[in-house]
């Protein structure tokens, strides 16, 4: 069957009018048949076909061209030149604010922003329930949107534009939003609309991010396509350019700083207790729950046994479960996963997996069990779920799941300021060897 084409763009440009002053604007509204401005190219001669169910990344420098690109396609700016073929209902997630009349309630801005994207009365009440369950916004859902913080602002406008059912979903930085379970359950979605075949348009800085959504990428560059490829090469050549800029103004920099020799590291200063923000969350969001146990505690401790949510990377740490059983089973295990904020799992086990035998329990038994572990992660916000089960076998598989509880804690990694610089996920540690071989060994 041939594939649908869901966005074909013609050699699109876009043009604005620039001011050098302020004055200069209103210098032309005052005599209109002079022209103060200058033209400025945000677009220049984009072709694209995006075909139905791809996932594409939009990437660029700050100023590329990105949300131009975003609203030539959601219809909310015109081409100056070329043409633009749009096929699906498009929602779009745009700048803070846009598509909601901040007056009107959460509730009434839900109905009205649906009713925009196409969705009857009828389809709207039905879904209702689903997207402010999503927003999570609680009774400020019949608040004037005017009244919200930022935060619950991307969280309605997101829930009404992922809940929609869409064609084509346009998001511009909206995941850079929102605590971390909120960026999770964004990801989630989004997953879920990708496997529904939704076409997805997704600006963004977060590479990983990109990386985990998209098929393809497009990356900008001072208004031009500079590759449409498969994203992981994107990325690779988005991340060789920044570092190719970030070098040349780190050498413009040292340079304007020669005379200044004192630019050595400084020794660790982040102190366990420093920048506590995270809290332990407890039985958050039941994903699994039997009813046949429960978690009693789940804490994080430093070796010292201290409860910290913040742990400086490479750190040993201890995760300490208590977990109730509240009948009796012959072969019990306990476990945990950890994700990071876009729900990446990073690494999971547990204590069947380790080997280790808890043994039968009777009913009421309290199991406590410590994981302890170095914690080579990059910086950010984690989550841990815990769970227990009944008879593991092989990976992650058992006989009987008794519960599994989402984001039991948070913990968040800072940097090891001891460590070398590193980018990435984890710490590999690597050592690393030099050789130099001079002219006349080569010759040999
Ligand atoms: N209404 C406008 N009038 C004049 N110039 C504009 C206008 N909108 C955008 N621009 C300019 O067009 C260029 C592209 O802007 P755009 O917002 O699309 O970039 P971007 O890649 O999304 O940037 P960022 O990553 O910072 O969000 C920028 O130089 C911006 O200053």
């Amino acid at each position: 069957m041939e594939e649908q084409i869901a966005i074909t763009l013609n050699n699109v440009s876009k043009c604005f009018k620039r001011y050098a002053k302020p004055a200069d604007r209103l210098k032309e509204i005052l005599l209109p048949n002079k022209d103060y401005s200058e033209r400025f190219w945000a677009l220049q001669d984009i072709s694209l076909e995006i075909h139905k169910g791809q996932t594409i990344g939009i990437i660029g420098r700050n100023g590329s061209g990105k949300s131009t690109l975003l609203q030539i396609i959601a219809g909310t700016l015109t081409a100056t030149t070329g043409n633009v073929n749009v096929n699906g209902r498009v929602s779009a997630l745009l700048e803070l604010g846009s598509g909601f009349n901040p007056d009107f309630t959460g509730r009434q801005n839900v109905f009205f922003n649906a009713r925009l994207l196409g969705l009857s009365q009828q389809e709207i009440e039905n879904k209702f329930d689903e997207i402010v369950g999503f927003a999570d916004i609680g009774d400020f859902i019949d608040q004037p949107v005017k009244t919200y913080s930022s935060g619950m602002f991307v969280r309605l406008a997101f829930a009404v534009a992922v809940n929609v059912e869409p064609e084509i979903l346009i998001i511009d930085e909206a995941l850079a939003v929102g605590d971390i379970y909120f960026q999770q359950k964004c990801f989630d979605k989004l997953a879920y609309l990708r496997e529904k075949q939704t076409t997805l348009l997704f600006v963004s800085h977060d590479m990983n991010a990109v990386h985990r959504l998209c098929d393809r990428a497009i990356l900008l560059d001072s208004g031009r396509v500079s590759l449409w490829s498969e994203a992981r090469q994107v990325i690779d050549l988005y991340e060789v350019n920044l570092i190719k800029h970030i070098t040349q103004l780190s050498k413009i920099e040292s340079m304007e700083q020669s005379d200044n020799s004192n630019s050595g590291f400084t020794s660790n200063a982040v102190s366990q207790d420093q920048d506590i923000d995270a809290e332990i969350v407890g039985s958050k969001s039941k994903s699994f729950d039997s009813g046949k146990a429960k978690v009693v505690f789940a804490k994080l401790l430093n070796i010292s046994d201290q409860q910290v949510r913040v742990i400086i990377s490479e750190q040993l740490i201890k995760l300490q479960i208590g977990i109730l059983f509240l009948q009796s089973f012959d072969d019990p295990l306990i476990g945990f996963q950890m994700r990071d904020r876009t729900g990446l799992m990073i690494f999971q086990t547990n204590t069947f997996m380790m080997n280790k035998v808890i043994g039968s329990v009777s009913k009421n038994t309290l199991v406590e069990v410590i994981f302890e572990f170095k914690l080579p992660l990059f910086e950010g916000e984690y989550t841990i779920t815990v769970g227990a089960a009944n008879k593991g076998k092989g990976q992650w598989s058992f006989e009987e799941g008794l519960l599994q509880v989402y984001d039991s804690c948070l913990l968040k990694v800072s940097k090891n300021q001891e460590s070398i610089i590193w980018f990435g996920l984890v710490n590999l540690s690597p050592s690393v060897r030099i050789q130099k071989y001079d002219n006349e060994l080569l010759k040999r």
